[in-house]
C-alpha cells in the first residue's frame, strides 16, 4: 500500500482542503493521511470562520505520522500562517519526506484570505526551498514572481522566476486565463504545456487542491514528476467534466469520474446511493 499525507485546512463543505486531498488519495487506491492546519467553517458559498490550529500540534500530527506510517509524498495546501509555515519547516526538515507538492494556496475562489499576507515570505523563503513542485494559480504566481500574468510567454517568465526562489519545479495553473486550460511545467531546463479544453460550469470549487494531492498520489505510487502531473491534468480534467451540483454556490470537483480507471473500490456502482445521488462516471455506471 502507498501513502501520501495532506498538510493543509480543513474544509466542512468537503469541496477543498484536508477533504478533497483524501478523496483524490483514496480514489487514486492511495492510503492518505492528514496534518490539519487550520479549521474552516465553509460550504460552496464561503468561508464563515477560519480558526488555526496551534504550532506545536501542527508540528506533533507530524510527528505521529511520520514516526510510524512514513508518507510516500506530501501534499501541503492552506498554511494559514507564519508559525504554522515555521512549524512544517522544522517537521520537514526533521524528516525529509521525498516528494514535497506545495500548493501554495492565498485566497479562496470566494475571497478569504487563507494565508496572512504577512507570512507571504515566510512561504517563500522557507517552505518553497524544501519543495519537489510549487504549483501556483496565476494569482498566486503573480504575487510570487512579482509579475503581472496576461499570458503564455508571462507564464514562462513567472515560472523562470519562482524557480529562483529555490522551488526545483514549478506548475503555472492557467484555470483562471481566458481559452484552453493550460498548465505550464517548467524544471529549469525545459517548459512543458498541458492543455485541456475549458469546462463551462461554475462548480470548480477545490480544483486547485484536487490537482496537487492528485499529483502528490501519482508520485506515492511511483510515477515520474512529470508523468504524475500529466496524470494529475487528465484526473482534474475528468473532476471537473463531471464536478457535483450541490450546494447554492460553487460546487465541488467530483473524485467518482473514473472510477475503474483509479479505483473499482469507490464506484458508486457498488453503492446503490451512488445512483440516488446521480453521480456520473466515464465507466457508464
Ligand atoms: N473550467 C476549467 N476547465 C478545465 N480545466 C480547468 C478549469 N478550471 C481550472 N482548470 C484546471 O484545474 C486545475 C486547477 O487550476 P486552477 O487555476 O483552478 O487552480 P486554483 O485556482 O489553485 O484552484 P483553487 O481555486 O481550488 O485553489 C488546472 O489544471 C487548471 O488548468
Ligand atoms: C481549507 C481550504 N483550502 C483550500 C481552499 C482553496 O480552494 P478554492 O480556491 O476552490 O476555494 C479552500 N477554499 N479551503
Amino acid at each position: 500500500m502507498k501513502l501520501a499525507l495532506t498538510i493543509a485546512g480543513s474544509d466542512s463543505g468537503g469541496g477543498a482542503g484536508i477533504q478533497a486531498d483524501l478523496k483524490t488519495f483514496s480514489a487514486h487506491g492511495v492510503f492518505g493521511m492528514s496534518v490539519i492546519t487550520s479549521v474552516t467553517a465553509q460550504n460552496t458559498m464561503g468561508v464563515l470562520g477560519i480558526e488555526d490550529i496551534s504550532p506545536e500540534m501542527v508540528l506533533l500530527q507530524m510527528k505521529a505520522v511520520f514516526e510510524d506510517l512514513y508518507p510516500d509524498a506530501v501534499k501541503i495546501g492552506m498554511v494559514s500562517n507564519g508559525e504554522i509555515i515555521r512549524a512544517i519547516t522544522e517537521g520537514l526538515k526533521k524528516y525529509e519526506p521525498e516528494g514535497v507538492v506545495l500548493d501554495p494556496v492565498m485566497i479562496s475562489k470566494s475571497g478569504s484570505h487563507l494565508l496572512k499576507p504577512e507570512a507571504m515570505e515566510a512561504l517563500k523563503k522557507e517552505l518553497i526551498p524544501l519543495s519537489l513542485v510549487v504549483t501556483p494559480n496565476l494569482m498566486e504566481a503573480e504575487a510570487l514572481s512579482g509579475i503581472k500574468i496576461k499570458g503564455k510567454e508571462c507564464m514562462r517568465d513567472a515560472a523562470k522566476r519562482i524557480l529562483a526562489l529555490g522551488a526545483k519545479t514549478v506548475v503555472i495553473k492557467g484555470g483562471h486565463l481566458a481559452g484552453d486550460a493550460l498548465d505550464i511545467f517548467y524544471d529549469g531546463k525545459d517548459f512543458y504545456e498541458m492543455a485541456s479544453e475549458r469546462i463551462v460550469t461554475q462548480n470548480t470549487h477545490g480544483t486547485g487542491c484536487t490537482f496537487s494531492s492528485a499529483i502528490a498520489a501519482n508520485l506515492a505510487l511511483g510515477y515520474t514528476l512529470l508523468e504524475s502531473v500529466k496524470r494529475a491534468k487528465e484526473y482534474i480534467t475528468g473532476a471537473i467534466r463531471y464536478s457535483l451540483d450541490i450546494g447554492h454556490g460553487v460546487g465541488p470537483t467530483n473524485h467518482f469520474w473514473n472510477c475503474r480507471k483509479y479505483s473499482s473500490a469507490h464506484c458508486p456502482a457498488n453503492n446503490v446511493r451512488g445512483h440516488m445521488y446521480g453521480f456520473k462516471t466515464l465507466c457508464g455506471h
